[in-house]
């Protein structure tokens, strides 16, 4: 196996280290100033300028929050106003009824997160959660916006509530700069924690985090579910400041203009939201009363020229350049640290005497297709069971039914004595076990060394690598995506190995590598076979890679094992030849 390695233009150290320095003094440096700007803003604005200030920060607060939704758990909401409006009218109500905002105010953010989570449940339900979570949350926001039109004794209708507004421009503002900045700092510590970790692998790569030991349906939904009460927050916040809160808070036009706010400023990030909500803001205040509607088309114009030739956002270049070289996406620090103190415990040492694996009656229909029909199969502690079979005869279903990707039809699956046949993939890695695709899964946005960092984050036990992965672990500067396929194969195998697994799974492993890189590849995994005790299963075509690794063949065809023993012996059987050639016996 090759190492590509992509030359660097390497700058000379003190160079690299002075512009480091720049760097590190710029990131302290602008939030302080940002900081600074902020507080100074009632000193030197005009109330017009302040109140728009105030309006913008409003809406960041929102387009943060949707931010925690779409751009860091990457689920796309069109109805996010739904949960906003939820917080507007809790102080409206609160105004209008005599009720106490300490008390609607968290029922609003309670409802909001009682709504969001059967909608991203039923979302994350579907294959592609894209577009039925389009549709939940447009239908949640046209409901409520419906339920506050004709509930008029309770609502006041189509004409809404009006709100007492602050007396003080600059003390609200101050109260809700305080409350924006509590609540962006807590997300923040939410983000960039191994909670962060953990969203960023499962909304970039849910099979691999999974893989990785991560619950990405619970990390997934409760990132939803923060970012729906955040939305409500900052709906409460406005409510003061619009003076009016009418059943158009909940309607499709701010669900999108939140959207454009955080298109325009920038996904996965603080400052990009804010920024890209209260420059939309001010330009309404300041320029749509002239401009009229020239300054939605131009708005319109300026979203498409974003989205066309800075996707990241207008914040994302300036941003690219404070973070230094590397690829974009980083795992947190935090993650990186939980991952190095792990103890590396004694593979072989396990204390468990329970077969890795028992298959027993396991079977597997696709509507009227019986792929398995029945498999009985064992792989002992320590052994390297390859399975082999004509094409469509079944391997890879039955390794996403070990791995938890398929649920089986009838059938029991025992994992080191642990019936796992309804345990999720995080939680049968963490029995041990570790997979490697027929198509390598790495988290492509990150650079080899985070992908490593994320493989042991969760692992039940981590273990050193072998010298040969050394050039993986300390690379952060490129992105898994962009290493050739050997490389990335190797990462994947690499990552499976850093979390000290004790059953591997390999569907054809050398699939698409070359003749060297092919033997390479499966030298290593008989070494790790040999030196660590891993079991394995191994689905696999190459007959030469089956004779290497193999210390018994099952022959899968026609839904059921057809046989099983040493190569030569199967391969000599006159049913397995049959079931090869397509050819009864
Ligand atoms: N998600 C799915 N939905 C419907 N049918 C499927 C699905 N996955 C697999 N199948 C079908 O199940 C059968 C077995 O497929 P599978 O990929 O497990 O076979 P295989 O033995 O791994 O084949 P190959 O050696 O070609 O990779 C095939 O007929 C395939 O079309």
């Amino acid at each position: 196996m090759t190492v590509s390695t992509v030359p660097l233009a390497v700058p000379p150290a003190d160079a690299g280290a002075r512009s480091r320095g720049v760097r590190r003094i710029l990131r302290a440096a602008l939030p302080a100033l940002t900081g600074a700007a902020l507080l100074a803003a009632p000193f030197g604005l005009d109330a017009f300028a302040l109140a728009t200030l105030t309006l913008g920060l409003c809406h960041g607060l929102f387009a943060y929050g949707l931010d925690l939704s779409w751009g860091r758990a990457g689920l796309l909401s069109v109805g996010h106003a739904a949960f906003f409006g939820l917080g507007a009218y809790a102080v409206a109500l609160a105004g209008e009824h005599g009720l106490s905002r300490s008390l609607t105010v968290p029922g609003a953010v309670l409802a909001a997160v009682v709504i969001a989570l059967p909608v991203v449940r039923i979302g994350l339900a579907a294959p592609v959660p894209d577009a039925p979570l389009i549709l939940l949350t447009i239908g949640v926001g046209l409901l409520l916006q419906r339920a506050a039109t004709t509930l008029t004794p309770v609502t006041g209708g189509t004409n809404g509530l009006s709100v007492s507004a602050p007396d003080v421009v600059t003390s609200y503002y101050v109260t809700l700069g305080a409350v924006a900045a509590v609540v962006s700092g807590c997300s923040l510590l939410l983000v960039r924690g191994r909670f962060g970790a953990r969203l960023l692998a499962a909304a970039r790569n849910p099979e691999r985090a999974a893989q990785s030991g991560v619950d990405g349906l619970r990390v997934r939904s409760a990132a939803f579910a923060v970012s729906a009460a955040v939305a409500a927050l900052a709906g409460a916040l406005y409510a003061p400041v619009a003076g009016l809160v009418s059943p158009q808070v909940f309607g499709l036009g701010l669900s999108t203009s939140v959207l454009v706010w955080l298109a325009l400023g920038g996904r996965e990030s603080t400052v990009g939201p804010f920024a890209g909500a209260v420059a939309v803001t001010a330009g309404q205040q300041f320029l749509g009363a002239t401009w009229q509607g020239w300054y939605v088309l131009a708005l319109a114009a300026l979203f498409l020229l974003v989205v066309r030739f800075a996707p990241g956002g207008l914040t994302a270049g300036p941003r690219r350049l404070l973070a230094g070289p590397g690829p974009d996406a980083r795992l947190p620090r935090a993650a990186r640290r939980s991952g190095r103190r792990r103890p590396a415990p004694d593979a072989a040492g396990t204390g468990d005497d329970a077969p890795p694996l028992v298959l027993a009656g396991v079977r597997k229909a696709f509507g009227p297709v019986d792929v398995l029909t029945g498999v009985d199969l064992t792989v002992a502690p320590g052994r390297c069971v390859c399975l082999i079979g004509p094409n469509g005869a079944g391997k890879s279903t039955l390794l996403g039914v070990v791995a938890g990707q398929l649920a089986p039809d009838a059938g029991t699956v025992s994992i080191f004595g642990t019936d796992a046949g309804r345990l999720p993939v995080h939680r049968r890695v963490r029995l041990g076990l570790g997979r490697m695709f027929q198509i390598p899964s790495v988290v492509a946005d990150l650079s080899p060394a985070d992908n490593l960092d994320l493989a042991r984050m969760d692992a039940p036990a981590t273990a050193e690598l072998p010298a040969e992965f050394e050039d993986l672990a300390a690379d952060r500067l490129r992105t898994a995506g962009t290493l050739p396929l050997a490389d990335r194969r190797r990462l994947e195998l690499a990552m499976v190995l850093a979390a000290s697994p004790r059953l591997m799974l390999l569907d054809e492993p050398a699939a698409g590598l070359g003749p060297d890189d092919a033997r390479r590849l499966t030298r290593e995994l008989r070494e790790v076979n040999r030196r660590t005790g891993c079991a394995m299963l191994v689905v696999e075509h190459d007959m030469e890679i089956v004779r290497e690794l193999a210390d018994e063949v099952v022959v899968l065809a026609g839904g059921g094992v057809l046989a099983r023993g040493p190569l030569d012996t199967v391969a000599a059987d006159p049913a397995v030849r049959a079931a090869y050639l397509g050819t009864a016996t």
